[in-house]
């Protein structure tokens, strides 16, 4: 446990950071990949076992949870540590993204967003005073600021429309947030793939001060090659001295190309989404149990994993859970998907402490590019 929020930055190989976040509930090494709890709990998984896997820290969601079942309800019963089981840090989402990717109607003004709600279709709306004070009900360790994401491909005028709002917005995220030993606050950089917003969102983010910065607007259907592009141009030019939290983001070589070009966090649905649709992200790429040639196969997934479900059992076991949809099966491939991104992590942090990174990278797309998964 810590009495102050601070990052520590432990050593660099090139772009890539090896560093530390030390929060009220507990230290998360970096790069670190956070697993995504949605409605209070990464599906298919105890929170136990999550912890096993080998995360430090686990996302929470504003727009779930004050639909379902209240910031006030967990607030009264403790907190969202307390609700769900996970004594270790928590980093909520601020929600903003959630409402235009789920909310079936939406109204942007000014002041925040008027939604329907997709559960229930009653009318809610979310400030950046709002949504910071729902992440302080919940106790988040790390809250995120209320922005607006566009969808790209947008016009630049677009872009730069939703990026000055989020800067405004920030303004009123930090004004809004309880300053507690050990708890954060992150800005949002905004700014679409354009150089010159993305340079001013900093700059306006930098100016309000935050404990951390995420890189938002992207992981949005740019593509690989602008993301890259834009992380290209806006790392170098954010603190050196704060936490860097590319959100949404991503497939394996995703994480690895962002972690060599300065990022230190990420989030991501995919290994947890992907345990319940029968995908396996392994060293050697993504291997789908659903494919009838794996009824026979008794090799376990990866034989160089050391998980639960790699150690005890075989593809054709795995098949027979995937064709019964036995829950046992959700459980087994999300467990091995989200320890496979802890190996990941651990490996490129290993890899920076040893100046090995340009090494780790070259044996990454190596085993990648031999197929015969
Ligand atoms: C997938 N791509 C992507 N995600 C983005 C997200 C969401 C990150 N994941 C949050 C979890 C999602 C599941 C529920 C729990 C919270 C973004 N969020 C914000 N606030 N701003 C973005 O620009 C922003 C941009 C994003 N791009």
């Amino acid at each position: 446990m810590t009495d102050t929020f601070k990052f520590e930055l432990l050593g660099t190989d090139g772009k890539a950071r090896r560093g530390r976040v030390h929060t009220a509930h507990g230290a998360i090494n970096t790069p670190a990949f956070m697993p995504v709890g949605t409605a209070a709990t990464v599906k298919a998984m105890m929170p136990e076992s999550v912890a096993e896997t080998g995360a430090e820290i686990l996302l929470g969601n504003t727009y779930h949870l004050m639909l379902r079942p209240g910031a006030e309800r967990i607030e009264k019963l403790g907190g969202l540590h307390k609700f769900m089981n996970w004594d270790k840090p928590i980093l909520t989402d601020s929600g903003g993204f959630q409402v235009m990717s789920l909310a079936q109607l939406r109204k942007i003004t000014e002041d925040g967003v008027r939604f329907r709600s997709h559960i229930d279709g009653a009318y809610y709306d979310l400030t950046p005073e709002s949504s910071t004070e729902i992440q302080r009900q919940l106790d988040a360790d790390i809250t995120m600021c209320f922005d607006e994401c566009p969808a790209l491909p947008a016009p630049k005028e677009r872009v730069n429309e939703a990026m000055q709002l989020s800067m405004r917005w920030a303004r009123r995220s930090r004004e809004a947030f309880t300053h507690r030993p050990g708890y954060g606050q992150f800005g949002i950089v905004q700014g679409g793939t354009e150089k010159d917003l993305r340079e001013e969102s900093v700059e306006k983010l930098t100016e309000i001060g935050f404990e951390g910065y995420a890189i938002g607007g992207l992981a949005v259907g740019e593509g690989q090659e602008l993301m890259f592009s834009t992380l290209d141009f806006t790392t170098p030019v954010m603190p050196t001295d704060k936490p860097r939290y590319l959100m949404g983001v991503g497939k394996p070589d995703d994480l690895v190309g962002a972690v060599a070009r300065g990022v230190d966090m990420f989030d991501c649905v995919l290994p947890s989404r992907s345990g319940r649709t029968a995908e396996a992200w392994t060293r050697r790429g993504s291997v789908n149990l659903r494919n009838a040639r794996h009824k026979d196969d008794p090799r376990p997934l990866d034989e160089n994993c050391t998980c639960p479900c790699c150690k005890n059992y075989s593809r054709a076991y795995l098949y027979h859970l995937t064709k019964t949809k036995e829950i046992l099966g959700l459980m087994l491939l999300t467990w091995h998907n989200l320890h496979y991104y802890q190996e990941l992590m651990a490996g490129m942090r290993t890899a920076i402490e040893e100046e090995t990174f340009d090494k780790f990278v070259v044996d990454f797309h190596a085993l990648r590019e031999q197929g015969d998964i």
